[in-house]
């Protein structure tokens, strides 16, 4: 595992990524994103959104070029080995763990729990409004509730990289909401990198500094979020941006 410090993020450094699903078209990926910055990845369904995530994760690996957190070289470990926590959109949480448990994974993933562990993931718990919660299994909570879980877990994990897929898409309004101020008081708390792929512009705006626009397997526009929305940053952008609005 490398060690970051608790508290602290970590740089990301994606050199000359390239990768393809098999039969897939090329996609290639480099950036440098700060440590503690708080980034939305947008871009058109398709594009690569996940795949970014998920190459950064560990879930796929790419063909040739190298990630770099906090300066290490992370191509070559498994995703559990990297200093990278995860959310995903739904299945967080495995269904047959209680809440208390499913959090206490983020300390050890043999449940092997030490004093020190339970009062952390029960102030993890507290923290994310799920005190009284603890015994509950997941299919007994609400999406928000469950997403709230993921976040704990993330709580108490501490790793310096946060990647989020789109997590709030399954979510109404009021919890998106909700879920946002949870994800800004624990980047307040433990300044981790965060990475949020997300269809909409309004969440970038609340939660994102910078913004990341993947388009056809490749970033094509950079910069603070306040540029996209004003629309000066990226016709590529101005452009997805029309088009969602259009549909909806
Ligand atoms: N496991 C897979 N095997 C083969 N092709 C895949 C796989 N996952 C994704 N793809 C393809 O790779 C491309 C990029 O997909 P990806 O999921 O990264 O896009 P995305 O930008 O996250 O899309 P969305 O906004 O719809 O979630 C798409 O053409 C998709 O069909």
């Amino acid at each position: 595992m490398i060690k970051t410090a608790a508290g602290h993020g970590a740089q990301i450094a994606l050199e000359a990524l390239q990768f393809a699903y098999p039969g897939g078209r090329p996609m290639a990926f480099d950036a440098t994103i700060a440590a503690s910055d708080i980034v939305a990845v947008m871009g058109p369904s398709g594009s690569g959104k996940s795949t970014l995530l998920s190459l950064i994760a560990g879930f796929e690996r790419p063909a040739s070029g190298r990630i770099l957190i906090d300066g290490e070289d992370v191509s070559a470990l498994t995703p559990h080995r990297r200093p990278v926590s995860m959310v995903f959109q739904e299945n967080n949480l495995f269904a047959h763990l209680t809440v208390a448990q499913n959090v206490g994974l983020g300390r050890s993933p043999s449940l092997k729990l030490t004093e020190e562990d339970r009062a952390a993931v029960s102030d993890a718990l507290a923290r994310t409004g799920l005190a009284g919660k603890e015994d509950r299994l997941p299919q007994a909570l609400s999406g928000g509730e469950r997403q709230r879980v993921a976040l704990a877990r993330v709580l108490i994990r501490k790793r310096p990289v946060l990647l989020m897929d789109e997590p709030f898409a399954s979510l109404g309004p009021a919890l998106r909401d909700e879920m946002l101020a949870l994800i800004a008081a624990l980047h307040a708390e433990q300044k981790m990198t965060v990475l949020m792929a997300t269809h909409d512009p309004r969440d970038a705006e609340r939660l994102c500094k910078t913004m990341i626009f993947v388009e056809d397997g490749r970033i094509s526009a950079t910069g603070t979020t306040g540029a996209f929305v004003s629309g000066t940053a990226s016709e590529a952008f101005n452009r997805y941006i029309g088009a969602r609005r259009e549909i909806n």
